[in-house]
């Protein structure tokens, strides 16, 4: 059972305002090693500002963030946390960098070890893009691949410090539906195949139901969290008010796993 888990993430009564919008209230959420976990909710909802405190962007105001059990303001290790931004085609054809660049720069956090080993590096990077099924692209500008193609260089970018743990904002925003599915299906294999744990921000429940392990569903204060048979249960017994009305109001969402 997922409860014998370590867990990895654990949240405290964690609450966060900006100026006078509470944003966060009083969550609770507990992430165990290798949980592949959505975070879904409306607009608006803390999504994002709760991936920022996850990463220290913002630094906590109210409740507790602890990492491997040690309080998030004390935690040095952060190459163990990778990161892949909402960043589809957010390169121009005209950006000056290849896919190599790009997923070399995940390294800077690592320079020390491999600074002096660049052959390394090099074995490296085409190990991670590998991984993403994209190695034959490697000499290419990053500006001229797809959305899709460049959120698994991204990926590859998150994967090169052996991350345990990657957070993903909105990943396949800009992606096209066809290609979202491969996305996921890349996730869900780093997730079972490399133990990584992934907590990953979504819109689109219907594109993630079926590969993530949990359900997280934020509007300021957490509605829900647990296993995605949890989740199909509760909706059993209350799925007007639950999963059809407020999902479906927020991602167009097709349920019982409709395809877009
Ligand atoms: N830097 C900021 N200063 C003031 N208010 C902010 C700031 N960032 C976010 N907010 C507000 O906090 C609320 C939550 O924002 P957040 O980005 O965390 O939501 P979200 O769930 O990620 O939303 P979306 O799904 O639209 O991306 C919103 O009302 C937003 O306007």
């Amino acid at each position: 059972m997922m409860e014998n888990k370590a867990p990895i993430i654990e949240i405290n009564n964690l609450s966060y305002r900006y100026a006078s919008e509470d944003v966060l209230k009083d969550l609770n959420l507990t992430v165990h090693k290798g949980d592949f976990l959505a975070i879904l909710g409306p607009n608006g909802s803390g999504k994002s500002t709760l991936i920022k405190l996850l990463l220290q962007l913002l630094k906590n105001q109210k409740g507790e963030i602890f990492i491997y059990g040690t309080p998030i303001e004390k935690f040095y290790a952060w190459e163990k946390i990778g990161f892949v931004p909402q960043k589809a085609n957010a390169f121009n054809t005209g950006f000056p960098a290849t896919v190599y660049e790009v997923v070399r720069s995940g390294l800077t956090k690592k320079t020390g070890l491999f600074h002096f080993y660049p052959r390394n590096v090099k074995e490296k990077v085409i190990d991670v893009l590998r991984a993403v099924e994209m190695e034959d692209l490697i000499n290419r500008n990053i500006g001229e691949l797809s959305g899709g193609q460049q959120q698994r260089v991204f990926i590859a970018r998150a994967l090169i410090s052996d991350p345990e743990i990657i957070l993903l904002d909105e990943p396949t925003v800009g992606i096209d539906s066809k290609r979202v599915a491969s996305f996921i299906n890349l996730l869900e294999r780093l997730n079972k195949e490399k133990n990584i744990t992934l907590i990953m921000v979504t819109h689109d429940l219907s594109a993630v139901i079926n590969q993530v392990t949990h359900i997280a569903w934020l509007n300021r204060s957490l509605q829900f969290h647990g296993s995605v048979k949890e989740f199909k249960n509760i909706n059993k017994v209350n799925a007007q008010s639950f999963y059809q009305t407020d999902l479906e109001s927020v991602s167009n969402v097709q349920v019982n796993g409709g395809k877009h």
